[in-house]
């Protein structure tokens, strides 16, 4: 990971070369050492372009069914996040539409946001479950996610989020719903293998401390690090449980406070950003600046999901970090891959260009500077997505 200062620091060499080989980056460096022996079967020119990392995306809830466009209006009369989720819409909306669609419609569904998103220039992604709220339905999600997985080039890891939301069935009983997450859900997700990490929304008017706690130790049984969903709606204490448990990330941050960012400070805990959630919902964005100026390392993903963030376009979230959270480019792009990597604990392979780690890159069309990636906030910049070495899209 690339913390505070550092994070200001993306080395770069003109006039380069790259050279790829078995899903790997054999080497790299100016055109001028490039060795005159060297036969590739593919060359491809990158004149005027520039070649980056592939996106890492660290926070997705890509898998769900349907779409929201209705809360979206709901929300332009006037109603809040919370009210709608109140109102039995949300999350509980989607869970709904979910548990009406087959497993292999839900994957055609997914397959297609996946596809999207590598065109967008990213290589590997977090997906959540946390739409089925039922055992049944939260393992229709890890099995679709694990076969985006087996079957598209994007890397992938998977987190079970059954603290999504309170089932409608078991409205008044919450503590009876963490039961059945702590008691049927981990086990059975944990037999299957299904996921990497366990999430909680640890946040006001979702699941408390306490009920975030009993279902980190009872994933830890089965090998799942925690990504903890805080402090999105409140000072919630999302940030401090998530750093007591040692979680890979907490996410969200909008309401993160100098006790906050002192209980990160020197954590193996990756702060991370979803400025898309805060653009789309109209709410407050995450003290990013005071976090670098902390020294605290800082994440970027996406939060694809159709209530809070409606778009994996990881190029649009360097724009949100710039314009609306003063990050530089040169730190946004840090954010947006080594440290996403990072995120989803893969940071030894992925979200940077170095030898030996899987060649996912992104080819950008002729640009000015890299500045011109997030100043350019509509245009699509992207020329072509390299991932394990293979061009797998390739801009008309
Ligand atoms: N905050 C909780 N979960 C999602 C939103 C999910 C939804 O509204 O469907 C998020 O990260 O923003
Ligand atoms: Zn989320």
């Amino acid at each position: 990971m690339v913390c505070g200062k550092e994070m200001a620091s993306l080395p770069c060499i003109n006039d380069a070369y790259l050279l790829m080989e078995d899903e790997r980056i054999l080497s790299f460096g100016p055109m001028s050492s490039l060795p005159k022996t060297i036969e590739a079967d593919v060359v491809i020119d990158a004149t005027g372009k520039m070649v980056l990392p592939a996106f890492c995306d660290s926070h997705t809830h890509l898998v769900y069914a349907g779409s929201r466009e209705q809360e979206f209006i709901d929300k332009i009369n006037g109603l809040s996040y919370e009210e709608i989720a109140r109102r039995g819409g949300g999350i509980l909306n989607s869970a709904r539409r979910l548990h009406d669609t087959t497993e292999d419609e839900l994957y055609e569904e997914a397959l297609a946001r996946v596809n999207e998103i590598i065109s967008m220039g990213t290589g590997a992604a977090e997906i959540k479950s946390g739409y089925g709220l039922t055992t049944e339905d939260e393992l229709k999600m890890l099995r679709v996610i694990k076969r985006l997985r087996e079957t598209t080039p994007l890397t992938i890891r998977a987190t079970f989020l059954g603290a999504h939301a309170v089932p409608a069935e078991y409205k008044g009983r919450q503590s009876a719903y963490v039961d059945l997450i702590v008691n049927e859900m981990i086990p059975a997700v944990g037999k299957e293998g299904l996921a990497n990490f366990v999430d909680s929304f640890c946040d006001k008017g979702f699941f408390t401390c306490e009920e975030t706690e009993r279902i980190i130790e009872a994933a830890a049984a089965y090998g799942m690090r925690p990504k903890i969903h805080a402090n999105e709606l409140a000072l919630s204490g999302g940030i401090q449980v998530g750093v007591k448990h040692n979680a890979l990330s907490v996410d969200h941050l909008e309401f993160t406070g100098d006790e906050e960012i002192e209980a990160l400070a020197g954590s193996g805990t990756m702060p991370t950003l979803l400025p898309g959630a805060a653009f789309f919902l109209g709410m407050n964005y995450p003290p990013a600046r005071k976090m670098i100026d902390s020294g605290l390392p800082v994440a970027l993903a996406s939060d694809y999901n159709p209530g809070s963030s409606p778009s994996g376009n990881m190029k649009f979230i360097l724009s949100l970090a710039t314009i609306k959270m003063k990050m530089t480019p040169e730190e946004a792009i840090n954010a947006a891959t080594i440290n996403s990597a990072y995120a989803m604990g893969i940071s030894d392979t992925h979200g940077s260009i170095c030898v030996g780690k899987r060649a996912n890159v992104l080819i950008t069309k002729e640009i000015p500077s890299l500045y011109f990636l997030p100043y350019a906030y509509t245009s699509n910049l992207i020329d072509s997505v390299i991932l394990g070495g293979r061009v797998v899209c390739r801009s008309k």
